[in-house]
């Protein structure tokens, strides 16, 4: 087996505040950690700050491989003090930071985040809502934080606006984050397959 390369690039998105509890950065270094220690390539928004910070700088500190997609005009803005090594594509605006890390990833874990966080998690619902195959798209909940897009989900479902139930997953650890998204992008094996 190559161990060498990645085993998937998983996309984290993620606030670029810390959110008003230590649990929260406590479990966005537990996801930067493990995602590493189980050989995933980090994608994400190449923030040094808040959550973003904490997940790379935990992935960074298993030696995992990180690909970080920002925008020149938030470099400064996001980047901080403690940045980790990172391989970074600048772009021009955060439309194309949001395509590329879109196109340059596998699957989707989102963790607690403010309106950003928010507009990625929902293109990715929308893009899956139109059959467009992304990859998967997993929430963490930490402390009930995605309570309100499910009651949107419903609210859109029972009002004849939305038809789809089934565009994410909500998760309650790190850990169980990973496990799901391994899950949904192994590849299906065949009842009847020899060997
Ligand atoms: C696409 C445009 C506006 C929609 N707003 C955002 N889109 C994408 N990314 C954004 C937007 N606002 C903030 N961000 C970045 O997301 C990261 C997490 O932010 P959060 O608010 O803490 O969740 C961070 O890097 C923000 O800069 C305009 O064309």
């Amino acid at each position: 087996m190559d161990t060498s390369s990645p085993r998937y690039a998983l996309c984290v998105f993620c606030g670029f505040s810390t959110g008003n509890s230590p649990r929260y950065q406590q479990v966005a270094t537990e996801l930067g950690q493990l995602l590493a220690d189980r050989r995933h390539q980090l994608v994400y928004g190449a923030g040094g700050v808040g959550l973003m910070g904490a997940v790379a700088r935990g992935a960074a500190d298993r030696g995992g491989e990180i690909l970080g997609v920002i925008p020149h005009f938030l470099r400064s803005r996001e980047a901080g003090h403690h940045l980790p090594p990172q391989t970074v594509v600048l772009t021009d605006d955060l439309l194309d930071r949001k395509r590329i890390m879109i196109e340059r990833a596998d699957a989707f874990i989102a963790l607690p985040g403010g309106y950003g966080t928010l507009d990625e998690v929902l293109e990715v619902v929308s893009m899956t809502a139109l059959g467009l195959d992304v990859g998967p798209l997993v929430l963490v909940d930490v402390a009930n934080d995605w309570a309100t897009l499910r009651d949107l989900v419903r609210d859109l479902l029972g009002r004849g606006f939305a038809r789809r139930h089934d565009l994410f997953h909500v998760v309650g650890s790190a850990e169980e984050a990973l496990d799901a998204v391994e899950s949904l992008l192994a590849p299906a094996v065949a009842v009847n397959s020899v060997g």
